[in-house]
């Protein structure tokens, strides 16, 4: 190995690199069609998820983007540059890859291991020490704990951010992932799939992610492939389209029959759908409130403090007799950012056994959702798309 080679170009500065699959197929010596024909790009800076039923061909798919299988036909292109033909060895080196398990070399420290990479790309001592730490503590781990510990001595979890850590090593354009998330219990996976969310944010690699779990495709995919045998893609879209319009019955039957709940977790908040009751505030009268209430026909008012940050609510009984809305008024601390799912203001609705949330941008009270505003939302999500007649169908 030159361990005095320039790193190879397709490296330039880290940055995100789209990959192009162009008539892709792999044929297996025994005959068997793994993949055929698959025209798929993965854009620069997403994480677009590989899902199907196994066997469909997401881990051939995978494998022949770093050409650990060789493909029997297509080219693959990264950046613009064919690397169908290119020392796949060397290939490699530039595209991170963590797999279920996470392959660490068990009689290597976790420092060894997470430096492999920059080692064999020629990185001096220091800097690479330097890359090890830094990765260490953006997965998570303390340098000091950690870094010298072989991978049995990490919890599964542990192992897995080590893992993610080795693949973002040489600051990859692109990352491979198979499957990374599902030797660990579900409790620590959901921890895992937050701060890798978190993780993506800060390094924008465009990354490939194979997983048959469809819940964990919608909440971690900016775009999510369904694939049948053969690697045939039936739908290419994003979270919100796959769940809101399923191409085909086999997408349908594939996302499953709750879809409609599960779109609550990739459908944001919408000011247009916010419900806007009566607002008052502590100091008025309660004489005012009656009034405010009694001028649009609402049952209950939003009550805002001087700084208009939310108080509570006032319903009509209430509001009855003299004094102020402050003396009156319930605390109310359902509340969530303008840019929530739907899924947690339900879920806070359901948290403070609540008939309505507050949206709130920053401390400025935006509207309400309601059980009714928040279905509505859900609906309008796929307006325009979904016969009349099957919209009862979606939640
Ligand atoms: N080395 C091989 N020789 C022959 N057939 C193979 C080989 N590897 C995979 N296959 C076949 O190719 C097809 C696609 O396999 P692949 O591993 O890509 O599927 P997958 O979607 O990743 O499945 P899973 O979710 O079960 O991991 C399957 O029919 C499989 O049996």
């Amino acid at each position: 190995m030159d361990a005095t080679a320039p790193n190879p170009p397709l490296a330039p500065s880290g940055g995100a690199q789209e990959i192009r699959l162009e008539g892709l197929s792999k044929v297996y010596a025994d005959g068997t069609v793994g993949v055929a024909e698959l025209d798929l790009t993965f854009a620069a800076g997403e994480l677009t998820v590989l899902v199907g039923p196994s066997g469909c061909g997401k881990t051939t798919t995978m494998k022949m983007i770093n050409r650990i299988i060789e493909p029997t036909t297509g080219r693959i292109m990264i950046g613009g540059e064919d690397v169908t033909g290119v020392d796949a060895v060397k290939l490699r080196r530039r595209i991170g890859y963590v797999i279920q398990n996470v392959g660490l070399f068990p009689h290597q420290t976790i420092r060894a291991n997470i430096g492999t990479v920059p080692r064999l790309l020629g990185w001096d001592r220091s800097r690479t020490r330097d890359r090890v730490e830094e990765l260490l503590a953006l997965v998570g781990l303390d340098p000091a704990v950690h870094a010298d510990r072989y991978p049995h001595q990490l919890s599964g979890g542990q192992r897995q951010r080590a893992g993610v850590a080795r693949a973002l090593a040489a600051d990859p354009p692109v990352l491979l992932m198979d499957e990374p998330f599902s030797a660990v219990d579900p409790v620590v996976r959901e921890r895992l799939q937050s701060e890798f969310l978190r993780l993506q944010e800060q390094v924008r690699k465009t990354i490939v992610f194979v997983t048959h779990d469809i819940e964990e495709a919608v909440r971690l995919g900016d775009r999510i492939a369904v694939m049948s045998t053969g690697g045939r893609v039936e739908q290419f879209a994003s979270p919100a389209d796959l769940l809101g319009r399923p191409a085909n019955p086999f997408v349908a039957d594939f996302v499953g029959a709750d879809r409609g709940l599960k779109r609550l977790a990739v459908t944001g908040v919408d000011a247009a759908d916010l419900e806007h009751p009566p607002v008052v505030h502590v100091e008025d009268g309660l004489a005012d409130a009656r009034s405010a209430m009694q001028l649009s026909g609402a049952r209950w008012a939003v009550v805002l403090d001087d700084d208009e940050a939310l108080h509570g609510w006032l319903s009509v009984e209430r509001a009855a007799g003299a004094g102020t809305v402050g003396s009156a008024a319930r605390r109310m601390e359902a509340w969530v950012p303008s840019d929530a799912s739907l899924k947690s203001a339900f879920a806070t609705m359901l948290q403070h056994e609540a008939g309505w949330v507050a949206v709130l941008d920053g401390d400025r009270f935006l509207g309400v959702l309601t059980p009714e505003s928040l279905h509505a939302a859900l609906r309008r999500s796929v307006e325009g798309t979904v016969p009349e007649t099957a919209g009862a169908s979606l939640v």
